[in-house]
């Protein structure tokens, strides 16, 4: 399984970065390493290109002025053009380091084939005055290949908004955790690739970025419901039901079984079609309710009569109306905006925040859909979703998501990690199946990217 890697706020980070300090290691040594770890990391992905450099006035600008001495010691063409003077210490003693000029970031400025962005990062406060960020974006065009150091210049780290216009960098390098920055919409998209450079402080943390699943090995002697039965309640549209239980058997479930009160055609011969609901079936491994609901509420109801685990999909969270209602249901669910709105109404907050209050309000895994999917669990613990193709966005992915995070759950998956595990193989299976798919070539790919892991 690969590392996960954790993520930290800005606030945490500096908690971190402040324990190092008290641990005996000093703000410069720190920035040396973050300096040097961002030269090796873009001299690693654009080779000895002439560089520019431009240096904010705070710490962000101070890794700059050390990867701008790393740079040069390789023997790269290094110029360095800072915002202002610098502020702190840490990067007066960095800017003091570097021993080439510094000019100063102007209209005249000329770019070069490298640029490294090391203007403002973690203590970003608002977006770039306009001049600013006229220079950076024209210099910017002017590059061929383009750096960000720890967070691209103007998104905020902890939200990831883009508080002025960001250009879209070719690669990020952070340093001790990722931010949320690099995985929160719009900001993630402005990334590039991600690269961590471990800087020596404790970056643990309880919210990672979600990484490749381990499978629950299959048992020789197991038998379909070992293997894990999903049982599914059909609603008024049996299309998005059928969606989804073809997900589930593609993710592996033992046996998937609808209960509908007239049969769906179109379902393969393995999936089986009951008209009865007994969801207190004790072989049930995961019921799921919600894709295609349409308006018949008592089936959720039903459905919150099981002691089984369950998934709550699309309609089945609308119809939910108090999200206590969830409590001691062992159930995940899994909102997009609307749903969560509807039915968590309007929490403050970063979207990581609002995950985590709704996590805990209903005392359910939440799975909060979007271009940045979240997996918050009541205790505290939060997945972000690795970048996920674009054309996931279409009809019927949602319910093929459900699908698979029910069968992982009958697998006998814990909630939060069977959420999480969907969430992934979701975005990967759309990888395999390529823009051009739409969500039945979606649920056909998941055995590929299972086989992938
Ligand atoms: N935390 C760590 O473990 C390490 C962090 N490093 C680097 O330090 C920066 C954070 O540095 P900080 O000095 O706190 O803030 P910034 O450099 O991001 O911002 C500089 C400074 O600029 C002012 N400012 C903010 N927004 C604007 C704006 N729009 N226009 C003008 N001026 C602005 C504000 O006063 C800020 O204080 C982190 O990203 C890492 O790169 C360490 O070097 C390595 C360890
Ligand atoms: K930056």
């Amino acid at each position: 399984m690969s590392r996960a890697r954790p993520l930290l706020t800005a606030e945490r980070m500096r908690a971190a970065e402040q324990a190092a300090i008290d641990g005996g290691t000093s703000v410069e040594q720190l920035m040396e390493r973050a300096g040097a770890a961002l030269a090796e990391a873009a001299f690693r992905f654009a080779g000895p290109l002439p560089t520019l450099i431009l240096c904010g006035p705070g710490n962000n600008g101070g890794d700059g002025y050390v990867s701008a001495r790393h740079l040069a010691a390789r023997g790269v063409q290094v110029r360095v053009a800072a915002l202002e003077d610098s502020q702190s210490n840490a990067a007066k003693w960095a800017r003091s380091e570097w021993a080439g000029d510094v000019e100063a970031l102007s209209d005249e400025t000329k770019s070069a084939p490298l640029l490294i962005v090391a203007l403002f990062g973690t203590g970003l406060k608002r977006g770039l005055d306009t001049t600013i960020n006229q220079r950076l974006l024209r210099l910017f065009d002017e590059a061929m290949i383009r750096v960000a150091c720890d967070v691209p210049s103007g998104a905020a780290s902890d939200s990831g908004a883009c508080l002025s216009d960001v250009p879209q960098f070719d690669l990020t390098v952070t340093f001790g955790a990722l931010k949320p920055a690099h995985r929160l919409y719009p900001a993630m998209h402005r990334c590039g690739r991600v690269v961590l450079a471990d800087i020596g402080i404790d970056g643990s943390s309880d919210w990672h970025e979600i990484a490749a699943p381990r499978f629950p090995v299959l048992e020789p002697g197991g038998h379909k419901y070992s293997r894990g039965l999903v049982h599914a309640l059909a609603g008024k549209m049996p299309g998005a039901i059928a969606l989804a239980a073809k997900a589930a058997a593609h993710s592996g479930a033992g046996y998937v079984r609808v209960s509908t009160s007239r049969p769906i055609d179109g379902l393969p011969s393995a999936i089986v079609q009951i008209d009865t609901a007994e969801v207190n079936d004790e072989r049930i491994g995961c019921l799921l309710v919600g894709p295609g609901l349409g308006d018949i509420p008592q089936v959720l109801t039903l459905a919150l009569t099981s002691h089984a685990p369950k998934v709550i999909d699309a309609d089945g969270i609308t119809y939910l109306g108090d999200p206590e209602r969830l409590k001691g249901q062992d159930a995940i669910i899994t909102p997009h905006e609307g749903e969560f709105k509807r039915l968590f109404g309007d929490i403050g907050g970063t979207k990581p925040e609002r995950a985590l209050k709704a996590a805990h309000r209903s005392g359910a895994v939440v799975v909060f859909k979007g271009p940045d999917t979240l997996v918050a669990s009541p205790d505290g613990r939060l997945g972000f979703a690795p970048p996920a193709p674009a054309w996931l966005a279409t009809a019927g992915t949602g319910d093929v998501l459900s699908g698979m995070i029910a069968a992982l759950r009958a697998r006998g998956m814990p909630a939060f990690e069977a959420a999480s595990a969907g969430v992934w193989l979701h975005g990967r299976a759309a990888e395999l199946a390529g823009p051009g798919m739409i969500a039945d070539d979606l649920a056909e790919a998941i055995p590929a990217a299972i086989a992938d892991l």
